[in-house]
């Protein structure tokens, strides 16, 4: 894609590992993905990094609104890249899913009071409701110019960084998903109404992003195309046609996701599930595309690339459950020279003793 080329279709999309403090990532995380990356895959992308504090999702999120933050990623990108994969980064604002506990310290929203918390962002003043219950304060015209300003920043920091991938993250409920979404924006300006008003912050950022991120270099989005909330069918026309416009802009690849912006989801949470409604996108928004959710069967994912489904299967939980999925599924197809995915001082010993 562009100048970049992978050493296979199989990327680690970014997951989240809430343990970097102010921002700045820890010890955990260059071991955490310099393992992911010499594990085979083609693409390793680091997880949702924030482009200012209030976008953070919880106090351990990463960060990209200074220069510290960034030499510590650069750090990174330079490990990933020193074990043969493309080093790729995911930038957002967690809007009004911001201010949380980690998932395994309630998933919820810090109580009023507690001094790690803060107000959050979004393009109306709804909350999104259960175990993220605070009501967002409605982003003011120098709110929404503020944050299109911080995801340049952070982009341009990226690139500086050394990442050669770079995925804008209008998924899962976030800021700039909730300002697509019927369900968190009732804005009655410019960013609100039909699609078209509520797909111009995710355009606007993208048109700003797009004007400093390197032309040879590939610029994608992980986007929320369907809500399983019962309006899928407009939804998906919404997303489609918002996805030309991502194409038009200079958008190179989606990552095809779910919005997450309602608690009345009704997901059909089955193996590859996403595939069918990725290879749409992919037909009729004219745009290379990727998905995840539930691609850690194999044959599933090689079939969804021989039947030109997706051009990239993103495999999350299959990586965190084992570094080295992408050997243990070269070797699952029975794949000539499956050890030569890994380093040569695994490979070595790996070939010559099976
Ligand atoms: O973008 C994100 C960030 C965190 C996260 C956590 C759990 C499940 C998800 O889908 C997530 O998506």
């Amino acid at each position: 894609m562009k100048s970049i080329t992978l050493r296979n279709r199989i990327a680690v999309p970014p997951m989240c590992q809430y343990s970097a403090v102010d921002g700045a990532i820890t010890d955990w995380h260059l071991p955490h993905y310099l393992g992911m990356a010499r594990g085979g895959a083609g693409l390793v992308i680091v997880e949702a990094t924030a482009v200012s504090p209030e976008g953070r999702i919880t106090p351990g999120c990463t960060g990209l609104w200074n220069d510290m933050q960034a030499e510590g990623m650069a750090r990174v990108a330079a490990a990933i890249k020193s074990a043969g994969a493309v080093p790729g980064i995911q930038i957002g604002h967690a809007g009004r899913k911001a201010s949380a506990n980690r998932p395994w310290e309630g998933d919820d929203h810090m109580a009023d009071g507690d001094p790690r918390g803060w107000p959050t962002l979004s393009p109306s003043a709804i909350a999104f409701g259960a175990n993220l219950p605070q009501i967002p304060a409605e982003m003011t015209p120098a709110d929404i110019a503020r944050v299109k300003a911080d995801f340049v920043s952070a982009a341009i920091r990226a690139r500086d960084a050394g990442f050669e991938w770079l995925e804008l993250h209008f998924a899962h409920g976030y800021l700039a998903q909730s300002f697509f979404s019927v369900h968190a924006n009732h804005r009655t300006d410019a960013y609100g109404g039909d699609a078209e008003h509520r797909g111009r912050f995710l355009i606007e950022t993208l048109q700003a992003v797009r004007a400093i991120w390197p032309e040879h270099l590939p610029l994608t989005a992980r986007f929320g195309v369907i809500e399983f909330d019962g309006r899928d069918e407009e939804t998906l026309d919404e997303a489609i046609a918002l996805t030309r416009k991502f194409r038009e802009t200079g958008l190179d690849l989606l990552s095809v996701s779910m919005g997450f912006s309602t608690m009345t989801a009704n997901i059909p949470w089955t193996p590859a599930f996403m595939v069918p409604i990725a290879e749409r996108v992919r037909r009729e928004g004219g745009i290379p595309v990727a998905t995840a959710w539930g691609m850690d069967d194999p044959a599933d994912a090689e079939r969804a690339i021989a039947e030109d489904q997706l051009d990239i299967v993103m495999v999350g939980r299959g990586h965190l459950a084992d570094p080295h999925y992408p050997f243990r599924t070269a070797r699952a197809l029975d794949l000539p020279k499956s050890s030569s995915l890994l380093p040569e001082q695994y490979a070595y010993w790996l070939s010559r003793y099976p």
